[in-house]
């Protein structure tokens, strides 16, 4: 795991579409996965003007998204495919066909996982893939006890998910329960992943993802086995990691190595 450990969520935000712009710059017919929740909007955001300035086209890319609320059609302003519209898609050059977030209104929903599953594999695989962390530890919704090989499937939310997306959604409006999400076996088939996670309220997940065990009880700690995942958290998110200055001690040097190459 690259650990980066950024001063506040504007330079977090930075450094990830940093990484998603010279992933397009590199590979213009990139596949990247997509996350919602509030951590990425800043970085699509970032996004979005690098796109309005001509810096980065998104014209040959595609987009997986990881997650949707089963019960829920596009259109529905609480559905992922709204926030993605809301928030990316409809304000950059993409073509939307080529935008993938799993059907919330399938009539069939296991089928409609297999599916995508399916789009992933005909589309090359997904060379990028945002993340962001629940408090619990999970990425996407695959939740505790998640299986670490799993692929995408329906899943049920923890409480405490629910609890903490409720924010979105109005009072007596119908909230699912259940969610279409790409698997924990999906996520690190990506050839790099990139984690964002901003504020106090993550650094015990931080913590767990990164120090605790490999366990289904925290999701996030599957990333430890992936050849290429890149951590971007602000200090409040990395508060409660124990080897805090090993991993800023890391960096430094990792920034050293990459200075001395660029001159070769
Ligand atoms: N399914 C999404 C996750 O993909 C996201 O990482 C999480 C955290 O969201 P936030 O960034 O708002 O804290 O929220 C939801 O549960």
């Amino acid at each position: 795991m690259q650990i980066v450990i950024l001063n506040d969520a504007a330079a977090v935000a930075a450094y990830g579409a940093n990484i998603f712009s010279t992933q397009l710059q590199k590979k213009p017919t990139s596949v990247l996965g997509l996350a919602t929740g509030s951590t990425p909007v800043a970085l699509y955001q970032e996004l979005i003007t690098k796109n309005k300035a001509g810096e980065i086209s998104f014209s040959q890319a595609t987009t997986f998204n990881l997650d949707e609320y089963l019960g829920l059609t596009g259109d529905h302003p609480q559905s992922y495919r709204y926030f993605m519209n809301e928030q990316l898609f409809s304000h950059i050059d993409i073509n939307k066909d080529n935008t993938f977030v799993p059907s919330g209104d399938a009539l069939n929903p296991i089928t409609a996982c297999k599916e995508y599953e399916n789009k992933i594999v005909a589309a090359g695989g997904v060379d990028v893939q945002l993340l962001g962390i629940g408090r619990n530890g999970h990425i996407g919704f695959n939740e505790p006890s998640s299986g670490l090989c799993s692929r995408t499937r329906v899943k049920t939310l923890t409480k405490a998910t629910v609890d903490d997306n409720a924010r979105f959604f109005a009072e007596g409006e119908y909230q699912p329960h259940l969610s279409i999400t790409m698997g924990i076996g999906t996520i690190l088939e990506a050839k790099k992943v990139v984690l964002l996670a901003t504020g106090e309220n993550k650094a015990h997940a931080v913590h767990a993802m990164i120090e605790g065990p490999l366990m289904a009880k925290c999701p996030a700690s599957a990333l430890q086995l992936h050849k290429d995942a890149v951590i971007v958290i602000d200090k409040a998110a990395a508060s409660k990691l124990e080897d805090l200055e090993f991993y800023q001690h890391i960096e430094a040097e990792n920034q050293k190595l990459q200075t001395r190459l660029s001159s070769l």
